[in-house]
């Protein structure tokens, strides 16, 4: 029912006449205890799904933001097995769909099968593991299925045509297009080539296709959310949350659908 409960989250936006909205917010950050109350917020608040940052000490990815949020986290002494056991013990009060972000290092040493067992049981609905490349989602796919998570997989700038046809049709829950070349991080323009480069990934995409990196503000996430199915702000959700800036949370995810009040 995991991968369903995403489905059926993006049919609702799509009904409503809005689009998607996916924060990104890094689990132990603040202590893993706060978690829950980070999650209903956003969940009240009217997001889509919430992406579930994992602290790994490499972040390849990651820009300034997120890899403090991951320091942060590291020093309470948060593990992806502590995050899964805690998932685990507030599922029957979280309703949105939760996608796990986590580099492959800390799956591998889980181990991929109890790991996806382990995902399963706390309720997550997919995964998104930016450094496993296409090719070798055969790692991981088989484990995931059994437990009806779904694999996300990222479409850059960089991507040439073959390799974007080929990642939107691998993708599952939805498709990440990374919407800036570089790291992750709250940034003021947004490249001109953005809407033909959105237009080529959903061509090739039987599922929703989300934009992300560098969104901030609110005109960012009506902009961009209009030239595809929804946007994910993780940055500036980090940041606002820290200067207790709850209400303009409430505004960027407001910018994504009419029916958020
Ligand atoms: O922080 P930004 O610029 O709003 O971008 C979202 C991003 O942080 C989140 O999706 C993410 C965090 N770490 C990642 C690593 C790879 C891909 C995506 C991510």
């Amino acid at each position: 029912m995991s991968k369903q409960r995403l489905e059926h989250a993006f049919q609702q936006v799509e009904k409503s006449g809005g689009k998607a909205f996916v924060p990104y917010i890094m689990a132990g950050d603040g202590g893993l205890e706060s978690l829950e109350e980070k999650i209903l917020f956003l969940a009240e608040s009217g997001v889509t799904a919430i992406e579930l940052g994992i602290p790994f000490s490499d972040p390849v990815a990651d820009g300034p933001t997120i890899q403090a949020a991951g320091q942060r986290a590291l020093a309470e002494g948060t593990t992806l097995r502590k995050v899964l056991a805690y998932l685990e013990g507030i599922k029957e009060k979280v309703d949105v769909p939760l996608i796990l972000m986590t580099y492959f290092n800390p799956v591998y040493q889980y181990g991929v099968e109890a790991f996806s067992k382990d995902a399963g049981a706390a309720g997550v609905s997919g995964l998104i593991i930016p450094d496993l490349p296409v090719e070798q989602s055969d790692i991981v796919t088989p484990f995931l299925r059994q437990e009806e998570l779904a694999l996300i997989q990222l479409v850059t700038l960089m991507s040439p045509e073959e390799r974007i046809r080929k990642i939107a049709e691998a993708s599952e829950g939805f498709v990440y297009a990374v919407t800036v070349n570089g790291i992750t991080g709250a940034r003021s323009g947004v490249s001109e080539h953005l809407g033909s480069y959105l237009k080529r990934i959903k061509q090739y995409s039987h599922v929703p296709v989300l934009a992300g990196f560098g969104i901030s503000s609110p005109e960012h996430v009506q902009d961009i959310g209009s030239k595809c199915d929804g946007v994910i702000v993780g940055s500036k959700i980090i940041s606002l949350w820290e200067e207790g800036k709850q209400d303009e949370i409430h505004n960027l995810i407001k910018a994504s659908n009419p029916l958020i009040l």
